[in-house]
């Protein structure tokens, strides 16, 4: 991006909505009125950009290169709208801490479907673009503050290979947000796959009419599932493939210590993206109660409870299929109940199979599940570093590696650990050096520990980006590890406040 202060006046304005190479392909303003409402972002008093994703844009085939400063100001802030875009707030419903409310983006605007030179197909959305249809009584807009931490964070899982929905740009409004006091405001750029949620299908199924549902079903199996489609109940493949997604997906974050801290069913993407990165965190040391946000008295959406809250969300994905699964009820509710067991066993296996590598083990053993509990169990009662337990076993087998065993303890329920482990590595034909490697591309060293996020995003708030970009550029390549690095594997000190995050900002 070249640097310009030259002044915008309308030619400029239609350069930039066809400069960036935008390609939209809006099929979802296709389906049946009521799935959205038509709506253009609101303009903001006084755009400008403070971050843009370089990789992401030559990804999606951008000529990010030859756009201006002042024009990717007002592209990704809604005041220009891109050629070919037609702006929509997308319906959908949601059980949020179990209560089913009728919802919608509220402050996101859906600017269309852009496809890649590829032909891949993205979702392009602004958040925070402005009241619509479904704001209720919200503002429509972003604080600074969650943006840049969805930015930081999805990004971050992006980097582990955790799928997920990403963040192109954030743009500051120079308009104030009021909540507990006054904030600068921001919009954030987007990227998904889409954004059909468990609760776009809860949406759907509220109308009493089956055409509503099969519609986004059949619209849902084009997108995301075409090979479903030729199976003998598409419907139940549908199913069983959401399921699969999500088995593999939150196996994912709980390898790597992931707590997404409100899985509310708006918040489960239906192909498997991790989205919604409002009050989410990673844990430190090992517990599965832990729980960051404010709002989660119970636990409900605590590390530990990931899985069967999937579950439960799952079970509510299913109930929105069963009109289309059988036309007798009671052997749609048999066939779906069949789906949804497996969903244990599935997310049981890619736990395991991810926990093996990230024990550095290539086979399978009938003892591996009590190998890695016990592991665990050490984890918790001793309060190790989830992170830096994992990294630190790799380095306990190489006497050449680059840093100490950090995370590595020496209490009696360890080691008598480690010699099992050491034992169990042993009985493999692959060598030691094998097993590091696989362990060393497991194991980030780096995650977004909660109070670099938090140093990054006061910094920030002053108006000092470059902490951020400097973490942006560690959590790039999360399983690099040298000197300069070091900070950023610190764990937070013992005496530090316990971590709250909050969301709905
Ligand atoms: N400031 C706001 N103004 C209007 N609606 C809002 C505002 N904040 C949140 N909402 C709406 O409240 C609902 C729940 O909010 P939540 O924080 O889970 O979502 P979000 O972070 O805005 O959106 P997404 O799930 O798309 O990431 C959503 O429908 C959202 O659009």
């Amino acid at each position: 991006m070249k640097d310009s202060k030259q002044d915008l006046n309308e030619a400029l304005k239609k350069i930039s909505a066809t400069s960036l190479g935008w390609n939209f392909d809006n099929s979802y303003t296709r389906l049946p009125k009521a799935f959205f409402v038509k709506q253009k972002p609101t303009p903001v008093k006084a755009p400008h950009i403070v971050l843009f994703n370089q990789p992401l844009a030559a990804t999606l085939g951008l000529n990010a290169e030859a756009i201006l400063e002042d024009e990717a100001s007002l592209a990704f802030s809604g005041n220009t709208i891109p050629v070919g875009a037609e702006p929509i707030a997308q319906a959908y419903a949601g059980h949020q801490f179990g209560h089913l409310n009728m919802l919608g983006d509220g402050r996101a605007i859906l600017l269309g479907e852009h496809l890649t030179p590829e032909a891949n197909r993205y979702d392009i959305q602004l958040k925070g673009a402005g009241v619509t249809a479904y704001s209720r009584r919200g503002d429509g807009r972003a604080a600074l503050g969650p943006m840049l931490r969805e930015y930081i964070i999805s990004e971050a899982m992006h980097a582990l290979g955790i799928p997920t929905t990403r963040s192109l740009a954030v743009v500051t409004t120079g308009e104030s947000v009021y909540r507990d006091s006054i904030l600068p405001g921001a919009i954030l750029t987007r990227v998904a796959s889409s954004h059909i949620r468990v609760g776009t299908f809860q949406f759907a199924a509220s109308h009493d009419d089956p055409e509503i549902i099969r519609t986004l079903a059949d619209y849902t199996l084009n997108r995301h599932f075409p090979e479903c489609i030729g199976t003998e109940n598409k419907y139940l493949s549908l199913l069983n493939a959401v399921i699969d997604h999500q088995a593999k997906l939150i196996a994912q974050w709980m390898q790597v210590g992931f707590i997404h801290g409100v899985m509310n069913t708006d918040n489960m993407s239906i192909c498997g993206e991790s989205i919604d990165f409002g009050p989410c965190a990673f844990m430190d040391s090992y517990d599965p109660a832990t729980v960051f946000s404010s709002i989660d008295q119970q636990g409900r959406y605590a590390f530990g409870n990931q899985p069967p809250i999937a579950q439960w969300n799952l079970t509510r994905f299913a109930e929105t299929l069963l009109p289309l699964i059988h036309q007798d009820v009671e052997e749609a509710i048999r066939l779906a109940e069949k789906a949804l067991r497996a969903f244990a066993d599935k997310y049981q296996q890619y736990w395991l199979a991810g926990m093996r590598a990230k024990l550095g083990l290539f086979t399978e053993a009938p003892d591996d599940l009590a190998l890695v509990e016990e592991l665990l169990s050490c984890m918790k009662k001793n309060r190790m570093d989830y992170t830096n337990t994992f990294r630190g076993l790799s380095s306990s087998l190489n006497a050449n590696a680059p840093t100490a065993a950090q995370g590595n303890i020496d209490t009696p329920d360890f080691i008598t650990w480690q010699q099992q482990w050491n034992k169990r590595l042993s009985s493999q034909t692959k060598s030691l050096d094998d097993a590091i490697a696989l362990m060393l591309k497991t194991n980030p060293a780096v995650i977004p520990r909660n109070h670099q996020v938090e140093a990054a995003l006061s910094a920030a708030e002053s108006g000092d980006f470059t902490v951020q970009e400097k973490l942006l550029e560690v959590l790039s390549q999360p399983f690099k590890e040298d000197a300069s690095r070091a900070s950023y594997r610190m764990p937070p000190l013992p005496t530090a406040m316990p971590y709250k995050t909050f969301c709905g900002t």
